[in-house]
């Protein structure tokens, strides 16, 4: 069968009867110009078929499915891969991945989707793996074990294919997960034939990178001076230096013509945020660099030349994992394109950066910085009131957990929100740039979060950190908004009773696409909001839309299968949802034949 080129993959957001990226193209914005299925018709949607992932152990189904060639690919909890006949819904072929019993994934069993290139499809796996398949048989091409899954380190996130454009070479570019069991977290760049390693990026300050199997630069200055010294520690750092975090375990996206990787790194580790600010010190003083915030990696040397942090010594796992999402706009103001990123940050602030200057070194330690605007996209935030322009830094609340006093277990608890699952959490937001606008799928909701002591031990969860999450409405928690990035302006929303746990998708149809925890796939009109069609698949939807064309028909795809981090932390709202049965299964919709002519 034919193979995909890295042509094929640079024009991904283009081409219509294909997906081949997380993101639906290098730039991540999730937009289809597909307009079949649009305003008008989508009241007709109606499933194709429906596909049962099988198996006794379901759990939550975060994936997004690629599409090549008429075949889906793609990946289920417990790190399964399925191939299937994207016009009959038949498995074509079925990989299980072995794994062993003590894997320490923090948020279930997810997988979040695969990646395709040349001959092969990829994709990571709960024990730190990664696997290359055949991609017409499923037969295993080559497996690296990329660390050690003992001491907590795993992979819930897609890989990503980009290609460095001075040595010409394709890469296969994945993170790591881990940061709740105090790991240093890592970007790496595989030759995607053999699986051997070009460059690994660790995310915390003064670690030191590899190139070609040998040491290459330190991330940043190696003397880590945003993490405080400790002249009793063998490294002279605190403890935490050496569990510091910052796993990038979401997708990157790729600026071509700068050659940057853009991707989020994860949360510090522990949370504690004493554990990484001098005694007596204001946390303020000690960032905890490079964690919670937006990383530019150059794809030839791996080398970390930008970075925007959205949550300076972040003490709430905020993180800034999810989506990156490269855009142009015209300034209001002089007429100038603007080459931008835009990320909708767990902190509950929506971030649009100038990624120009992050990809010739802006943000060391924020300066200059990049940023350009940042808006609360909910409401309730308690620990910052918004950000300075002129030094890209919060203006923070006095909302950090107080540590214990002499002789107590815990600290005085402090009311936040959002809470540490956030204003929105690893699902995808979309761009339409037909609509400017950006599609967040968030969340209103809150925590009681108190300090308790900890020490480094391998294995166990390296948080110093107690929490109870709630709500903070009576009526919903999730909340689709539609935003303006020029002006950070709301332009409409849609209530939801329970958490939103599922990304976007919009379409040159008018339409924005997306699912809900108690079980329905819906459409909504891009431009005002209303809800424009529903269907329940029987569990909660937790998982990221497609669409695609075949034979003149446009087809959309989801998978349905309730878990993820709520049911297991969301306290209350752990509570709301056990009423969603579980399940393993990917939809497929599109319009009768008859409307599909027209
Ligand atoms: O810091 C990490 O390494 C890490 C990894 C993951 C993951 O890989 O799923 C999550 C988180 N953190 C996290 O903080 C979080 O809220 C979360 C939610 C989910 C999920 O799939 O629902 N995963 C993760
Ligand atoms: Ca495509
Ligand atoms: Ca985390």
């Amino acid at each position: 069968a034919k193979l995909v080129s890295w042509e094929d993959i640079q024009n991904d957001h283009q081409t219509t009867t294909d997906v081949l990226s997380y993101g639906l193209g290098l730039k991540a914005q999730r937009h289809s110009p597909l307009k079949q299925i649009n305003t008008k018709t989508v009241a007709a949607l109606a499933p194709a078929w429906s596909f049962s992932f099988g198996g006794e152990k379901q759990r939550g189904q975060e994936a997004q499915a690629l599409v090549h060639e008429g075949v889906i690919y793609v990946t289920a909890s417990y790190s399964r891969f399925f191939a299937i006949d994207a016009k009959s819904g038949k498995r074509l072929w079925e990989y299980e991945h072995r794994l062993p019993d003590d894997i320490r994934p923090c948020c279930d069993v997810v997988n979040r989707g695969p990646a395709i290139y040349g001959d092969k499809v990829f994709f990571g796996t709960l024990d730190a793996a990664m696997v290359a398949l055949n991609k017409d048989t499923g037969k295993v091409v080559w497996k690296k074990k990329f660390a050690d899954h003992k001491v907590g380190y795993t992979m819930t996130g897609a890989p990503f294919v980009v290609k460095d454009q001075k040595s010409g070479k394709v890469l296969l570019v994945h993170g790591s997960s881990g940061d709740e069991f105090g790991v240093v977290g890592w970007l790496f760049a595989r030759d995607p034939d053999t699986g051997e390693e070009v460059w690994a990026r660790p995310m915390v300050e003064g670690h030191m990178g590899r190139l070609n199997g040998k040491d290459s630069t330190p991330t940043g200055d190696a003397k880590a001076p945003s993490w405080p010294n400790d002249p009793k520690s063998p490294t002279g750092k605190v403890e935490a230096w050496s569990h510091g975090g910052g796993a990038p375990w979401q997708t990157a996206s790729f600026d071509i013509e700068n050659n940057m990787v853009v991707i989020g790194a994860g949360n510090p580790a522990p949370w504690n945020t004493w554990k990484r600010t001098a005694p007596g010190d204001d946390p303020r003083n000690w960032d905890s660099l490079f964690t919670s915030g937006q990383a530019y990696v150059d794809a030839s040397t791996g080398e970390l030349k930008g970075f925007y942090q959205h949550t300076p010594n972040d003490a709430w796992d905020f993180s800034g994992n999810n989506s990156v999402v490269l855009f142009e706009y015209k300034d209001p103001k002089t007429g100038n394109q603007v080459k931008a990123s835009a990320h909708a940050d767990r902190n509950g602030f929506f971030f649009v950066t100038d990624r120009e200057k992050l990809a010739k070194g802006a943000g060391y330690p924020n300066r200059p910085t990049s940023l350009i605007g940042a808006w609360p996209f909910v409401d309730g935030i308690t620990w910052a009131t918004g950000f300075d322009l002129k030094t890209g830094k919060p203006i923070e609340n006095n909302n950090r957990p107080p540590q214990p006093k002499e002789g107590a277990d815990k600290g005085d608890s402090v009311f936040v929100s959002p809470p540490f699952l956030g204003g929105t959490n690893w699902m995808p937001m979309s761009y339409s740039p037909d609509t400017g606008l950006f599609y967040i799928p968030a969340n209103e909701w809150a925590m009681d979060y108190w300090t308790e002591h900890l020490t480094y031990k391998a294995g166990s969860a390296y948080l110093g950190q107690g929490f109870r999450i709630k709500k903070l409405h009576d009526e919903h928690v999730g909340v689709f908004r539609a935003i303006d990035p020029k002006t950070g302006k709301i332009v409409w929303e849609h209530k939801e009773a329970f958490p939103l746990w599922a990304g976007t998708l919009t379409t040159a149809g008018g339409l924005m696409f997306s699912g809900t925890s108690d079980g329905y796939v819906k459409a909504f009109d891009a431009k005002t909001g209303d809800e424009l069609w529903k269907f329940q698949t029987g569990s909660g939807v937790v998982s990221v839309p497609i669409t695609w064309e075949m034979d003149g028909e446009q087809y959309v795809g989801i998978q349905s299968g309730y878990g993820g981090a709520v049911p297991l932390w969301g306290g209350d709202l752990a509570e709301l949802t056990r009423q969603v049965t579980q399940g393993g299964s990917f939809w497929v919709f599109k319009l009768p034949k008859q409307l599909a002519a027209n």
